[in-house]
């Protein structure tokens, strides 16, 4: 007996996107972004329990677009943070709250704004955490890598060696609790950094080119070219 939660972050404000409509709310093939990802998880094999964190000023909105589109994939809500790791701190703050104390626990995390995630990716990582304690997925460069040198100059790397990172992240949920305890730092770009800095070394799976993160507004044109060659897959 196992229990496994996703905290779905959804508490940005979407600077990038420079768009009046939260990027979370904005349409995606006629539905909201966010209920892309709910869904996505809903529809996995595991069915963990959804944690959507999202800013109280977004509630409300959301719960009318929940009922606009007949919107029925159970969830809870949390209140954001100021900043990502702030907002993932709530989601787990909750969890520990709701703890029945069913152990092992297992948490992905993931930004609500890939609504492109699948099915597949999320059944893998939740079945692999169980042998690793803290996996996230990731993506090889296509393009060449450099690194910026002091001055002017850059330097040519093996790309290889190299993995753009994606969300679902998964951890078992001691070591998340804890390194979630430490004091936000700007270096915490995402949840493997915030456990990599507690010692817990990461392990990457393979994720999906087309898992895309909607940042600005053509990630929606992509998005939406990418989920009709899905629909056709
Ligand atoms: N205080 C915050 C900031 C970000 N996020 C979430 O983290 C994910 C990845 O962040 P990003 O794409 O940067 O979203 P925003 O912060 O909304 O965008 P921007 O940086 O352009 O303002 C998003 O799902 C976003 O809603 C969050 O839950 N709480
Ligand atoms: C968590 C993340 O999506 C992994 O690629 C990414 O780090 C979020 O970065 P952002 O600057 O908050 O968009």
């Amino acid at each position: 007996m196992r229990k496994n939660y996703v905290i779905i972050v959804g508490g940005g404000s979407g600077t990038r996107m420079q768009s009046a409509i939260p990027k979370q709310f904005m349409l995606l093939n006629g539905l909201p972004v966010l209920m892309h990802t709910l869904t996505a998880f809903s529809q996995s094999n595991t069915r963990p329990t959804i944690i959507l964190v999202l800013n109280n000023r977004l509630k409300s909105e959301w719960e009318q677009l929940c009922i606009k589109y007949s919107f029925d994939v159970p969830h809870i809500i949390v209140e954001g943070g100021d900043t990502r790791f702030h907002s993932v701190q709530n989601g787990l703050s909750h969890i520990k709250q709701l703890s029945e104390p069913i152990k092992p626990t297992y948490i992905a995390v993931h930004d609500g704004v890939r609504p492109l995630v699948s099915k597949e990716i999320i059944d893998y990582g939740f079945q692999q955490i169980g042998r690793h304690r803290a996996l996230i997925t990731a993506v090889s460069s296509k393009d060449s890598v450099r690194i910026k040198e002091s001055g002017d100059t850059s330097r040519a790397v093996d790309r290889s060696t190299v993995f753009l990172v994606q969300t679902p992240q998964f951890f078992s949920a001691e070591i998340l609790f804890e390194a979630y305890e430490q004091t936000y730092s700007d270096t915490f770009t995402d949840d493997a950094s915030v456990v990599e800095k507690k010692g817990y070394p990461i392990q990457i799976l393979p994720g999906d080119t087309r898992n895309i993160k909607i940042t600005f507004s053509e990630d929606l044109l992509f998005a939406e070219v990418i989920m009709k060659s899905l629909a056709n897959d």
